[in-house]
């Protein structure tokens, strides 16, 4: 039996212990958008710590600070870096995923308590954070794990970099990745992360390109206190009015952004590219089925693509200090948050994207000469990044995906962010693979988010393959003058 069989083997045999590992961490509620949470995330990246140094790797906790959250000042969850190997004969391949994760109530439409993984009848995890983002990271811990347990020699050495703030814009990190980019992370031959999506549900893929997200907070404030609408409805500015008026003029209802200008530095399409939206594992059908209703904006799937992958867009998330729950409470709240963010693409400059939404909102706000005060303020920015699917590190993510599911994958971009991918790429000059391990219709983000048992196993499977080709003498790694190149133009188009 060669190696990889017997790394399959105990991969298969360790399924269950695998399964109840994600139980105990999806029961740590480590959101991190929530203050009252902040002891569970640490809690979380310290779980993550000891059963690395449990392995044998050497750790390192890097607490970037303190935050201000929800009128407290709490502590940033630590950054939790690691190292597992040190062979200078190998090469060393750099991990990064993250383990807070998106808000979850169960009212919010939840067949079940978010925090309670469930091994439902159509072999699905369910559960915050299966898929986005601790199904992921937690593979790479079994992967380690299970090739201990062959007997085989680990095939790299590993670097890993594991934050707890990915959901509020990497708050910290930039800063540390920057610093450790010539001491933890040096050496670092290439960097991979595994914290998106499966284009559909049967044909898994590689990622080289993210939209990048710009997060807004418009305020608007009246009165000192909530009012009874029934004495002062009709005599004062309401806030709730302009604040609806406002976002209302943000978006239509086809999707397209209002604000002047922002369209302007979006990358014209080239041939070449829209080849890349071809032949792909995507449908409306399946996508019409994974959203439970036909939603679907637009007519073809290379639309929809299109304007998931190289268009920004911009989505309303909520209003903060609004009336929200059930009855008929007749108050003018006074004082309103709401929140909306626009995913951007190649080559919007956030700083730009920053400057026209506030003005445009500023400018519509004048407009209604309201007695009422504004702030409009950009909380955080994650860049785009687009790469080139052609290198070694990609090469290695497909055969591995060849051999676990023999089949070659798609080439996709994703519509999410994860902003400190461009990051990892400038400061440590290697190239960036995304391997997603989730599917199509996980419900990231979403109610009754899950990852089916399928994409965890053989999730792990693919990330052992992947670094037994890395591991191969013919595969060089470090960045071509192409690549350097092609960063260097990147970074020119975000200055200009
Ligand atoms: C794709 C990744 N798993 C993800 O969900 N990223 C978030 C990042 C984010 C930034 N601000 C808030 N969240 C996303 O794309 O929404
Ligand atoms: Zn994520
Ligand atoms: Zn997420």
């Amino acid at each position: 039996m060669d190696n990889l069989s017997k790394y399959f083997e105990v991969v298969d045999q360790s399924k269950q212990e695998f399964i109840d590992k994600l139980r105990e961490i999806v029961a740590i509620p480590s959101v991190s958008g929530d203050a009252t949470r902040r002891q569970d995330v640490i809690r979380m990246g310290l779980w993550l710590k000891e059963k690395w140094e449990a392995l044998g790797a050497e750790t390192k906790r890097v607490d970037p600070g303190m935050q201000e959250l929800q009128g407290q000042t709490i502590p940033l969850p630590p950054i939790i870096l690691g190292q597992y190997g040190n062979n200078p004969s190998k090469k060393t391949l750099l991990v990064y995923g993250h383990y807070d994760v998106q808000p979850a109530l169960k009212e919010d439409g939840w067949n079940t308590d978010p925090f309670e993984l469930v091994h439902n009848d159509k072999d699905q995890l369910v559960g915050r954070g299966a898929t986005d983002d601790k199904g992921p990271v937690l593979g790479w811990l079994c992967c380690a794990e299970a090739f201990k347990r062959a007997g085989i020699d680990f095939p790299v050495n590993l670097k890993f970099c594991f934050e707890g703030m990915e959901e509020c814009g990497s708050e910290g990190l930039e800063e540390v990745v920057r610093h450790e980019a010539d001491k933890w992370f040096s050496g670092t031959d290439a960097v991979c992360i595994s914290d998106n999506y499966w284009l559909g549900k049967n044909r898994p893929c590689l990622t080289y390109g993210l939209r990048g997200v710009s997060y807004f907070y418009i305020t608007v404030e009246g009165p000192s206190a909530d009012l009874h609408s029934g004495v002062f409805g009709g005599t004062v500015h309401e806030p709730m009015v302009d604040l609806v008026h406002l976002m209302s003029r943000l978006v239509d209802v086809k999707g397209k952004i209002l604000i002047p200008s922002i369209y302007e530095k979006v990358a014209p399409l080239t041939l070449a590219e829209e080849k890349a939206y071809d032949g792909l594992d995507f449908n409306h059908d399946d996508l019409a089925k994974d959203l439970r209703s036909n939603v679907i904006i637009h007519d073809s799937e290379k639309d929809t693509l299109m304007h998931r992958w190289r268009l920004p867009s911009l989505s309303l998330h909520g209003i903060e200090g609004a009336f929200y729950g059930p009855g008929e409470k007749t108050v003018i709240p006074a004082k309103v948050t709401g929140k909306f963010s626009i995913r951007t693409v190649p080559d919007m400059d956030p700083a730009e994207v920053d400057r026209l939404a506030c003005k445009y909102v500023a400018d519509e706000f004048a407009k209604l000469n309201s007695k009422n005060k504004l702030t409009v303020k950009m909380v955080h920015d994650g860049r785009w990044w687009y790469s080139s699917p052609e290198h070694p590190n990609f090469v290695a993510g497909a055969k591995a995906i060849e051999r676990v599911f023999g089949t070659s994958p798609d080439l996709t971009r994703e519509g999410g962010s994860i902003p400190i991918t461009l990051t990892f790429e400038e400061a440590l000059n290697r190239n960036v693979l995304l391997l997603p391990m989730g599917a199509s219709d996980d419900g990231a983000h979403s109610v009754n988010e899950k990852l089916d048992v399928r994409n965890f196993i053989e999730g792990i499977k693919v990330f052992g393959v992947y670094l037994e080709e890395l591991s191969k003498p013919r595969v060089p790694l470090t960045n071509s003058g192409d690549q350097q190149q092609q960063q260097q133009q990147q970074q020119q188009m975000v200055a200009e």
